[in-house]
């Protein structure tokens, strides 16, 4: 199975445990991982046969404009679980860094996977 990648994509949002993050913007760092087939997309060099990194960009950020949540934890369910079902996606990995929440590390966050593992779609059809 193929993958579309989107990598250290930054997010603005209001996120944050404590109430002066409720009161700030803070940029998070995002890393995807999305499978898809990407053959008929290639034989047709057609962009509407793939996954649109572009307009998935766009829809993240728009999620992150609508939603003020407290953990990293959250956000990261909440936003595969959006993706995974607008835009059709069977498998992702998603990872986020929230840069400077503890000042000792360059950065802070999860890695999550969800859906059904490539590997498992590609056992079926073998
Ligand atoms: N597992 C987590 N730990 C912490 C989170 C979080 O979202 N998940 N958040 C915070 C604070 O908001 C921190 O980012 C700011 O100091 C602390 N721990």
């Amino acid at each position: 199975m193929d993958r579309i990648l989107i990598e250290a994509l930054a997010v603005d949002t209001v996120i944050g445990v404590y109430d002066w993050e409720r009161t700030i913007v803070q940029s998070l760092r995002l890393d995807l991982s999305l499978a898809t087939d990407i053959r008929p997309a290639a034989a047709a060099d057609n962009l509407r046969l793939t996954l649109d990194y572009a307009a998935i960009c766009q829809r993240i950020q728009r999620f992150a404009d609508e939603h003020q949540f407290a953990l990293v934890e959250t956000f990261a369910e909440r936003l595969a679980e959006c993706l995974r079902h607008e835009f059709s996606i069977s498998w992702l990995r998603l990872t986020v860094r929230k840069p400077g929440a503890v000042p000792q590390a360059a950065s802070v966050g999860l890695e999550i996977t969800r859906g059904t593992p490539p590997e498992a779609i590609e056992a079926m059809y073998s």
